[in-house]
């Protein structure tokens, strides 16, 4: 079995066709994997850590308003797909599978033009351009959210969940805090702005420290790569606060996770796979600036059953963070129920199903 996985520029594209593969390798050693994305995308860095040949291309996305970049964009994406055809016909795979992102724009619409068997993954409740794009040339649309199913060929839907979840421990590994200079034993709140951390929750988390180091709960607070120098020197003039862990980025999270009491974070939704895999409550800062504001309509499909609160980011203050964790952290009560109604919206077993969409279609194949 060969397999080519694109997707990519930010975690949520990614992790999804990490946690797919795992398991593939799992069941079927023999499988033989490419993955193709772009050098500027975290894939570049995240999928080489990984035991898994790794080919780019290069593409960018399309900007919103009229602009010689999207001419620039078209001819790349030309480019890209005679590329991505010269990387299919050396690898031979028996299916293609795109997870999201500008990258598997190319990838995959040159593997439907190559008669290859071809699948995308959604795993937002509003599809992105690439994958509303590649939804005309594809067998199969595997999808996260029932409500997004309307955006797509109806007779191409399946609904598998998001790989993750099958991926996330769901019982407590114990000692992982201590790995971060935090204490095990203690109620844990972790703070991270999606895969590429976020500006505004920084601010309101700096704002915070101080407060933090008065509390009976600790923090884990995951700045992003890009952002860890400027938080650093920023907490440095606060003094110490020894229940606050400054992170750059966590590359076990599928581990963390299982020892956190509460999330806070953006509300991408491979983050959300995890977090409603595990059953931890949440508060959501849905990003304001994605496509058709997607962020905010994943977050509401856990305010809806008690699974999370929300926070919009321009009402974002240190008061109403500190205040949103609290209301949760100290008092258990309404920790656990919040807990428990996420655990009910998590699909666990995501993974099977998107690995049996791909085995009917290479047997339909034959
Ligand atoms: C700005 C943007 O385009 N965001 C999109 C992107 O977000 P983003 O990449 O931020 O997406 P998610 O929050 O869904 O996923 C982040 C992933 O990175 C992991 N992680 C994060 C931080 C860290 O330190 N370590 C780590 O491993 C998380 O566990 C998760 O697996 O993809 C999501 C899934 O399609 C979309 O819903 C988001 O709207």
């Amino acid at each position: 079995m060969k397999i080519v996985v694109s997707g990519g520029g930010t975690g949520g594209h990614i992790y999804p066709a990490l946690a797919l593969i795992r398991t593939i390798k799992k069941l079927h050693p023999n499988a033989k994997f490419l993955y193709i994305g772009t050098e500027k995308g975290l894939e570049a860095d995240i999928v080489r850590r990984e035991d898994i040949p790794f080919e780019s291309i290069n593409i960018t996305g399309f900007k919103r308003a009229l602009s010689f970049e999207n001419v620039k964009t078209v001819l790349r994406f030309i480019k890209g797909v005679t590329d991505s055809k010269k990387i299919l016909r050396r690898f031979k795979p028996d299916v293609v599978i795109g997870t999201g992102g500008y990258v598997c724009g190319p990838v995959v619409y040159a593997a439907a033009k190559s008669k290859i068997p071809t699948i995308i993954h959604e795993q937002n409740s509003i599809p992105g351009l690439t994958n509303k794009f590649l939804s005309k040339y594809v067998n199969k649309v595997a999808i996260c959210f029932p409500e997004v199913a309307e955006f797509f060929p109806e007779d191409k839907v399946v609904l598998t969940g998001n790989p993750r979840a099958s991926e996330v421990n769901v019982s407590k590994m114990k000692g992982i805090l201590q790995t971060y200079g935090l204490n095990d034993n203690k109620s844990t709140v972790l703070i991270f702005g999606g895969s590429r951390g976020a500006k505004p929750i920084n601010e309101a988390v700096i704002n915070s420290i101080s407060q933090f180091a008065t509390k009976p709960y600790q923090v884990m607070y995951v700045t992003g790569n890009a952002h860890f120098d400027a938080v650093m020197e920023e907490a440095k003039l606060l003094g110490t606060h020894d229940n606050v862990a400054i992170i750059p980025f966590i590359h076990n999270m599928q581990d963390v996770l299982t020892s956190i009491d509460l999330v806070v974070g953006r509300a991408g939704a491979t983050s959300i796979a995890e977090i409603t895999a595990i059953g931890v409550p949440s508060i959501l800062i849905p990003s304001p600036y994605v496509t058709n504001n997607h962020q905010e309509k994943n977050a509401d499909a856990l305010v809806k059953k008690g699974a999370a609160n929300m926070i919009i980011e321009k009402e974002l203050t240190s008061k109403r963070l500190v205040d949103s964790i609290d209301s949760i952290l100290l008092d258990e009560n309404k920790r656990r129920a919040m807990g428990e109604n996420a655990k009910k919206l998590g699909i666990r077993d995501a993974s099977e199903k998107l690995i049996s969409v791909i085995l009917d279609l290479m047997n339909e194949k034959k």
